[in-house]
């Protein structure tokens, strides 16, 4: 079977376009076994690459970059020249004629949060195609990836939070609705006009393409607009994407132009010293564990920006601030100068943002912490004497007095309890699952779910100090 689809692909001049099914998390097979040197392709098209510079497996990562000598702080370690990185150039698509305005046309149907798929078609085309500048690159990426989209519905479940059920759903959802449409837009294409080759494009090699983008791509300058800012535009970066994430990276991408020819350089330098054996490692942003496993297809361990998100609703908060001991709160009830806060916040009114989280290095989200302090408030006139901003801050100490601030803390503390108890298995019954060989998807789902319990237990402990301190202390008025 495999050997018959080698010999159509050569005969046809063409690469299939398959996503095979999921084998180890940390181990993803390369497109093809043993893929060109990607660090020779890079030096022969004129870019740059530290000689101390090696590809090497890590334990848990996948493919890394380590350097096997010393690193000098400053040192540029990687420079890619202007025409290596892999962009969507719509306007360069539109005027190679007319053959690949259907790409054009299918990424106008993408919505903006999904800008993986839009540089994913690109991506798939070239892919497609026998003879790509970029297959040297793309030969060298992985076969699969660990991202949800891509587990069986049984894990999907088992991540427990309907936060990030939502955004899997919605893209598994969109992928087949866009199937959909790109096998329309395919239909009767002459093979000259068909931007991949002839080939059969479905959910399941866009959801590769989309997850090769999303887990490698990164958001760079790019052309500058009339005002003189600068376009921010998606690109895949050759070896440059081999450099794993830590938030305490030792290496940073820098653009610059080359003072030769103008044109735009990709460079990754050193941030700090880097010592023999080091893996490079680069910051992908300061993202939570949604954003991470959504897109990257790992979670970290005691995330300092993972929180949790919470719907802003009168009668939960109601029911929370009672538990905590307040006799009548106004949650529900809102006295029209609290209601009047709840619009500044964005909090009431016609289109309003419900969405609020606990933790991350917030540890309650600036709204709703004003929020809690401004509805537990009884006298409108104290509150408004209070600048907003110092309201929404957690730092400030206790602006209301310190009776409200318990209150309010000790509220979020009695709804960290209820969310933790809509969780269906605690932490202790996750720590043993994974003690079993459970699957790389249901480790992946087992690990997200016990950070996001983490995140309610940091937020009851760190709120918990805080109301024994306040307690301890005199009333503080704004
Ligand atoms: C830009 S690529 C880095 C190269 C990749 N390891 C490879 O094998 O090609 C990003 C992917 O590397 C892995 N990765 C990067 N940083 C990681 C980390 N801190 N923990 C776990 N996996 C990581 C994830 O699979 C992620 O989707």
């Amino acid at each position: 079977m495999a050997a018959s689809k080698a010999l159509m692909a050569s005969l046809t001049h063409l690469r299939p376009l398959t996503c095979a099914a999921s084998a180890s998390a940390s181990y993803p097979t390369r497109l093809v076994p043993q893929p060109p040197d990607l660090i020779k392709w890079v030096r022969r098209e004129g870019g740059f690459v530290h000689r101390a510079v090696k590809i090497t497996q890590d334990e848990s990562k996948g493919l890394g970059l380590v350097a096997a000598e010393e690193i000098p702080r400053g040192s540029e370690i990687i420079v890619l020249p202007e025409h290596l990185p892999l962009r969507f150039r719509s306007v360069e698509l539109e005027h190679e004629d007319g053959l690949h305005s259907v790409l054009v046309n299918l990424a106008r149907q993408i919505p903006e949060e999904l800008w993986a798929m839009k540089l994913g078609l690109k991506l798939l085309q070239e892919r497609a195609k026998v003879g790509s500048f970029w297959w040297p690159y793309i030969s060298n990426l992985p076969e699969t990836y660990s991202v949800p989209i891509f587990f069986p519905g049984e894990d999907i479940k088992n991540l427990q939070y309907a936060p990030l059920l939502h955004q899997v759903n919605k893209r598994c959802r969109f992928l087949l609705d866009f199937e959909r449409e790109v096998k329309h837009s395919l239909e009767n294409l002459k093979p000259d006009n068909h931007p991949f080759g002839g080939q059969e494009v479905d959910a399941s090699s866009l959801g590769w393409a989309m997850s090769a983008v999303s887990s490698r791509a990164f958001r760079l300058y790019g052309n500058k607009r009339i005002d003189g800012t600068h376009i921010d535009i998606p690109m895949m970066l050759p070896l440059i994407d081999m450099c794993n994430h830590s938030f305490n990276p030792n290496a940073q991408i820098v653009q610059e132009q080359d003072p030769g020819n103008l044109k735009m350089l990709v460079k990754v330098v050193a941030e700090t010293a880097i010592k023999p054996d080091d893996p490079l490692l680069l910051n992908y942003g300061c993202l939570n564990n949604d954003l991470l496993l959504l897109d990257y297809g790992f979670v970290i361990h005691s995330n300092p920006y993972d929180c949790i998100e919470l719907k802003y609703d009168g009668a939960l908060l109601d029911a929370a601030s009672m538990a905590a001991g307040v006799s009548s709160p106004s949650f529900s009830a809102p006295a029209p100068w609290q209601q009047q806060i709840l619009f500044q916040l964005n909090l009431a009114g016609e289109a309003p943002d419900l969405k609020v989280s606990l933790g991350g290095t917030e540890i309650v989200e600036g709204r709703f912490m004003a929020a809690l302090r401004v509805l537990l408030a009884s006298d409108a006139e104290t509150v408004q004497n209070c600048e907003l901003n110092t309201l929404k801050s957690t730092s400030s100490e206790a602006p209301l007095g310190v009776a409200n601030e318990i209150a309010a803390f000790r509220s979020v503390i009695a709804l960290c309890v209820i969310a933790l108890g809509h969780f269906p298995t605690k932490i202790m019954d996750d720590e043993a699952l994974l003690e079993e060989s459970a699957s790389g998807s249901t480790q992946l789902a087992t690990q997200f779910r016990i950070q996001k319990k983490s995140v309610i237990i940091d937020v009851m402990r760190d709120l918990t100090r805080r109301v024994k301190l306040l307690s301890s202390k005199e009333t503080v008025n704004c």
